[in-house]
């Protein structure tokens, strides 16, 4: 069992602070120590005072814990001045702890309690321990005045900015993480009417429990998802004012965020649904393309990376001929625009290739759109795009790419996520040896180059596999 601390203010409501952390973190089958920098006197919508825990008892506190109960991650909440800083700041640097700290750099209160009025110079000797920093959008303008590289130059890595106060989209409420040397990230989530007290804190929270098991990207997207969830399954108010009650992980893809690399101000249009792909070679050259089409596949994926000018156009223009003749499913990997000029099926896009092609170009031109896929936030940002299909890799280590291998465990959770909303299909080492431990996951598609290209007999290897599939 993973043991988190937190370090935050005791809530008289019972609604934020310790109270909020607590609840996630016992939801998520963790133990919780609790390291109180403050007493505050509140309720659901009035604050009355704050007491400062003396340094010597924070301390205390955090000197007692670490013997016995040492921290698989810490989230940090309201720090009420400097003395608090130096002496957490001080404890963290005696204690090399290496595990993950989600600081959440509360000013006041919803219901109206200034905290602190700790500048940036202030923090400074805390910020460098920081996996991230979770401010929202004014704490963020008090910070830095919205200058992120300010923020980076006291050693923070990251910052999670959540624009629940800053209205720039129609349909969402807009968050924007920026880690150091990494192109921004916008997360969307759907607006919800209900006013909810503890967003802030259950969402750091949150972010503390799934950095034990995910990499900071997912781990967010996980966080989001499990807020929206969360959000949406309370019932219980008072005044007006939603508590939320329990936190999982969600597994329903609408209470995950679309995540873009630009703000998005609306939901997009979805492109058209691709019928299922079935057994989905990737080759080569237009001379791959002619022979599996004659042999039956209806679908296949040009993926060419040593041509370019007229001689990669012309490849591909006579792929788009052979399978319109044999009535394909012919998606052109990376080159989008030559797929709108040939008018191809679709086209296929890796996670840097989106960041540049103009997909609405490709929308418009009624050409479809399968996006790859390695993980969660990978996966909401396919989601954003409402795309034709999604495939889901590396499953196994593969020698045609070096790429991020997932698992199968993995595949199994991400089918059920998508599946109800995604063609699929799973890519990366798939061959006879695994073939159908991969489709007991449900995916119905396999993408593959290995097991057809380099079969000692292509045909009969195609054949085979293309009876897999009750096409
Ligand atoms: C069906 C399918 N899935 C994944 C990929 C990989 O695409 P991408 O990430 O763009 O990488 P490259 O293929 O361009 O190296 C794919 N091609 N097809
Ligand atoms: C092209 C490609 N993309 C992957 C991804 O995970 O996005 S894995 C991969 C290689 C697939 O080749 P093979 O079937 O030979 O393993
Ligand atoms: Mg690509």
């Amino acid at each position: 069992m993973k043991t988190i601390w937190t370090i935050a203010a005791l809530d008289s409501a019972g609604i934020s602070g310790i109270s909020a952390d607590t609840k996630v973190f016992n939801a998520f089958d963790c133990i919780t120590c609790n390291i109180a920098t403050a007493v505050t006197a509140q309720s659901v919508d009035q604050s009355v005072s704050l007491q400062k825990i003396n340094a010597q008892i924070l301390k205390d506190q955090l000197n007692v814990l670490l013997k016995k109960h040492k921290p698989d991650a810490i989230k940090m909440g309201v720090l009420v001045d400097v003395e608090q800083v130096n002496v957490i700041a001080g404890f963290l640097a005696q204690h090399q702890l290496n595990v993950p700290i989600v600081y959440d750099p509360v000013l006041s209160a919803s219901s109206g309690l200034s905290f602190n009025q700790l500048s940036l110079q202030d923090l400074k000797p805390l910020l460098k321990f920081f996996t991230i920093i979770t401010p929202n959008y004014d704490e963020f303008e008090w910070l830095c005045h919205k200058n992120i590289e300010q923020l980076f130059q006291t050693g923070v890595k990251a910052v999670y900015v959540k624009g629940g106060h800053h209205d720039v989209s129609q349909d969402y409420i807009v968050d924007q993480l920026c880690i150091k040397s990494e192109p921004d990230l916008y997360f969307h989530n759907i607006k919800q009417a209900k006013k909810v007290r503890a967003t802030g804190c259950s969402f750091s929270s949150l972010l503390a429990v799934f950095l034990l098991e995910y990499p900071i990207n997912d781990a967010i997207t996980m966080a989001n998802a499990s807020l929206q969830k969360s959000i949406k399954d309370t019932h219980v108010s008072i005044d007006g004012f939603y508590i939320l009650k329990q936190f999982s992980k969600s597994e329903d893809l609408n209470d995950f965020p679309d995540v873009s690399h630009h703000v998005l101000n609306k939901q997009q249009i979805p492109f058209e649904l691709c019928e299922p792909l079935g057994l989905y070679p990737v080759v080569d050259s237009v001379k791959w393309i002619k022979t599996l089409a004659g042999w039956g596949v209806k679908t296949l994926q040009i993926r060419i990376k040593d041509q370019a000018g007229e001689q990669l156009e012309q490849s591909i223009k006579q792929c788009v001929e052979i399978c319109h003749k044999h009535n394909i499913q012919f998606f052109v990997n990376d080159y989008w625009e030559l797929a709108i000029k040939y008018q191809a099926y679709g086209v296929h896009l890796g996670q840097e290739d989106i960041q540049i092609a103009d997909i609405e170009a490709i929308r418009k031109a009624g050409v479809k759109i399968g996006i790859s896929t390695h993980g969660e936030m990978e996966f909401c940002i396919a989601k954003s795009i409402k795309p034709s299909y999604i495939a889901i890799g590396a499953i196994f280590p593969t020698n045609t790419k070096e790429v991020q291998v997932v698992g199968l465990d993995n595949l199994n959770k991400w089918v059920t996520i998508l599946k109800v909303h995604y063609p699929l299909c799973a890519i990366g080492g798939i061959g006879f040896n695994n073939i159908e431990t991969v489709l007991k996951s449900n995916v119905g598609s396999v993408a593959l180059v290995s097991a057809i290209c380099s079969a000692d007999n292509p045909e009969l290897a195609t054949q085979k596999l293309l009876s897999y599939f009750n096409l």
